[in-house]
């Protein structure tokens, strides 16, 4: 089969290459990981309890489709999961911070309003 990653991987004689490779890899990777990772503010407004921030069945699609992309592009499955749980792990933190920071100070705005109606 034609036209998969794996093919594109280029054939290095030093680690000198082998570091440029990658380094230019990461910077296509980098801007779309703070893409994805921006998702995570927008998932943190959406969702209404922090409970839902964990979210076991979406985790297991993500990983079930990743690792069949992954063979499809002449991957290795196995490393593409560890991967995206690593990427999906440090999400769901960044998640729960942003949940937390985007509704702080709402608590004593109401405390604040409660006051203001009682006064
Ligand atoms: O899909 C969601 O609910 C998200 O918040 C995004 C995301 C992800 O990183 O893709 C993060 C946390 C959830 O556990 C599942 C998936």
């Amino acid at each position: 089969m034609s036209g998969r990653s794996i093919e594109q991987v280029q054939h290095c004689t030093t680690m000198a290459d082998v570091r440029r490779e990658i380094d230019a890899l990461d910077d296509i990777l980098v801007p779309l990981l703070v893409q994805r990772t921006g998702y995570m503010t927008q998932a943190a407004r959406i969702k209404q309890a922090d409970t839902e921030v964990r979210d076991e069945a979406r985790i297991q699609a993500i990983v079930d489709r990743v690792r069949d992309r992954a063979l499809a592009q002449g991957g290795q499955p196995d490393v593409l999961e560890a991967i995206y749980r690593g990427v999906m792990e440090a999400s769901i933190a960044y998640e729960h911070r942003e949940f937390v920071r985007l509704r702080a100070g709402h608590a004593s705005d109401a405390a604040a309003q409660t006051a203001g109606s009682a006064a």
